[in-house]
């Protein structure tokens, strides 16, 4: 099974425009607030720097301010005349108060937008899952999406709101610091962008480190998700064979391979702070050493020096916080690269351009079936046909039954006929229409599919059984009921038909679940009912009551049923007898046995299994 849904496929700057230009577009009114609230962020912190001049002045007298300073005649302004007392203490509170509301703001709308491209992508994600096709569904296991849905999804968010926000964020901020260390030396400056390079060099050397080991990591988090599920849904094998320590052990093993990944993770994470700072301490030596040498040559004041230097040392946790952003965005690409595999999957089984509405009257007038010389092989078992050269017709309103050993070919029939796979060669028709010539949505309307383990979902009964027909009354749901023999243990459950059923229909019995979706059949009304071993796993009396139901389901309706045991389907009008693949005897119960091939070995080892069980 494949667990690698999606190596990285596009480039960088196709999921950014992609993130931006889809899922951001009807957020501009957020973004820009929060922007906005970014850059009064980044201003406080500049005017924090440029405070740093003025105060110097304070400190150390007027002959410490450049009389060539630009803002000097502002600086007097605010804080000249013994004003600085009071003004400078009032001027860092507002400031730093500013600074905190511009931070709130930004950062909570910015979580905001994260949160809902999140959900965005999620939604996109969960409506292009369930319009997958079987064979890609049945291509990667259930961990995996579940894994893509919650871990990959979290880490896009986390790039969103952390990631680009901070880019943002510190990016302003640093324009802003460098607008400060610009006006107070440009000489200076340039020894300052010359980290840049090298900061640059050694964050895409880390991004590149941590994309691979994230793509590595969110494949383990699928890997343990698929444990976890099967962990849960093999819960009675698990605990009736005793497999608690195997299955301890195989989430073990999973869990000890992705510390091992989280833990590279967290270090490729870590060293880019430090290597921002080997960066980032050879330069503020350089510009140190400049700045001494300077002031050692009367070329700067040291109000300049000052508010350079502080300047310089505010911007360090920007750069800092860049360095880790970039880290963070590079798992996010890789995340958000999985969320869109998942929803850029396209089903191949989809409508013909001109299919038309198969409208299919209920029998007599309709619901004829034909399989004309039928051949099909799945995609993991290609040279080893399923089925091949089948020929199978089934008048309206008959029943006709599909019996034959394990592994014969008979749900891959019905697979074939409700368009799970398309024929490899052959024909099936409904009515004279070819299946593929019609939608794919009136073809599955027209049928009914009752299985062996029927699937009800953690919702009320009620709930359960209009899934038949979505939109169905009260009464249309409890006459289905009636006619599936099933309202009278409905009504007797604690809430009646609005008790939840539980995960998985948990909370009934095997034949209450088989009536429950007996009675969602009931309500479809479907002109084509198809039984999947409808009553083997049921005891005697359950079955009893099942097969009533069922009889009542069948009438006006064309059935094809799969059995495996014979006894139920001896009524049939036409068996087809399937051994590897291929029809090998058809007729009445009575014309096979008198045959005496197949079907009667199959009959008479049935029997023999039968009373077998009763002794
Ligand atoms: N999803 C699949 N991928 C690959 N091979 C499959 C798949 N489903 C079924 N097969 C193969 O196709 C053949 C026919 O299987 P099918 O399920 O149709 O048999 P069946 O008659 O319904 O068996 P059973 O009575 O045991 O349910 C078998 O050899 C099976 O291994």
């Amino acid at each position: 099974m494949n667990e690698t849904p999606s190596p990285t496929r596009v480039p960088t700057w196709a999921i950014v425009s992609r993130v931006a230009g889809h899922y951001l577009r009807n957020q501009r009114g957020t973004l820009a607030l929060a922007i906005f609230f970014m850059a009064v962020y980044a201003l406080c912190t500049a005017a924090l720097a440029w405070l740093l001049g003025p105060a110097t002045k304070v400190l150390f007298g007027a002959g410490a301010i450049s009389a060539a300073t630009p803002d000097s005649g502002l600086a007097t302004a605010l804080f000249g005349g013994g004003k600085a007392i009071w003004t400078l203490p009032v001027a860092v509170v507002v400031i730093l108060w500013t600074r905190a509301l511009a931070y709130y703001v930004q950062q909570s709308r910015m979580d905001s937008v994260g949160e809902r491209v999140v959900t965005a992508a999620q939604r996109d994600m969960f409506h292009a899952l369930v319009r997958r096709d079987l064979a890609s569904l049945n291509a990667v296991h259930s961990g995996t999406f579940v894994s893509n849905f919650l871990y990959d999804a979290t880490l896009m968010r986390d790039a969103i709101s952390r990631g680009v926000a901070a880019v943002a964020l510190e990016l302003v901020q640093l324009v802003a610091l460098v607008a400060v260390m610009l006006y107070a030396d440009w000489q200076l400056m340039l020894i300052g962008i010359v980290a840049i390079p090298g900061v640059a060099w050694a964050m895409g050397k880390i991004g590149g480190s941590i994309k691979r080991t994230t793509q590595r990591n969110m494949e383990q988090t699928g890997g343990l998700s698929t444990t976890i599920t099967e962990a849960l849904d093999g819960r009675r094998v698990i605990k009736a064979y005793g497999l608690e320590d195997h299955v301890t052990r195989l989430a073990e093993a999973r869990l000890t391979e992705r510390l091992k990944q989280l833990v590279k993770l967290a270090k490729r994470r870590a060293s880019a702070v430090p290597v921002t700072d080997v960066f980032s301490g050879v330069v503020s030596a350089a510009v140190v050493f400049y700045a001494l040498y300077q002031t050692a040559h009367g070329m700067i004041a040291a109000d300049q020096f000052i508010t350079f230097m502080g300047a310089m040392l505010l911007a360090q946790q920007p750069v800092r916080n860049l360095s880790q952003v970039y880290t963070i965005a590079s798992s996010g690409m890789t995340a958000a690269d999985r969320v869109f595999a998942v929803i850029d999957a396209k089903p191949d089984i989809v409508d013909a351009g001109n299919a038309a509405e198969l409208v299919v009257p209920h029998a007599p007038a309709g619901g004829g079936v034909t399989f004309k010389n039928v051949s099909f092989a799945y995609a993991a078992d290609a040279a080893v046909p399923a089925v091949r050269g089948v020929d199978i017709v089934v008048k309206p309103g008959s029943k006709v039954a599909l019996v034959g050993p394990s592994g014969s070919g008979k749900t891959t029939l019905f697979n074939l006929l409700l368009r799970f796979y398309d024929v490899d060669g052959g024909a099936i028709a409904i009515d004279g229409h070819d299946i593929r010539t019609i939608t794919l949505a009136s073809l599955r309307r027209a049928m009914a599919l009752v299985t062996q383990e029927p699937i009800l979902f953690d919702e009320s009964v009620a709930a359960n059984i209009a899934l038949g027909r979505p939109g169905a009354s009260r009464a249309e749901i409890e006459q289905a009921a009636h006619d599936a023999a099933a309202h009278d243990f409905i009504a007797a459950l604690p809430q009646g038909y609005e008790t939840r059923v539980g995960e998985g229909g948990l909370k009934l019995s095997g034949g209450q679940r088989q009536r429950i979706a007996i009675a969602r059949a009931m309500l479809r009304n479907a002109p084509i009912l198809l039984l999947d071993e409808a009553t083997s796993a049921l005891d005697t009396e359950s079955e009893r009551q099942v097969q009533e139901a069922l009889t009542r389901l069948m009438k006006n309706r064309t059935t094809i049923v799969i059995a495996h045991r014979l006894s139920t389907v001896a009524d049939a009008d036409t068996l087809y007898v399937l051994d590897r693949g291929r029809v090998v005897e058809s007729g009445s119960h009575a014309e096979l046995m008198a045959l005496g091939g197949l079907y009667m070995r199959l009959y008479h080892h049935n029997e023999a299994a039968a009373a077998e069980v009763k002794a």
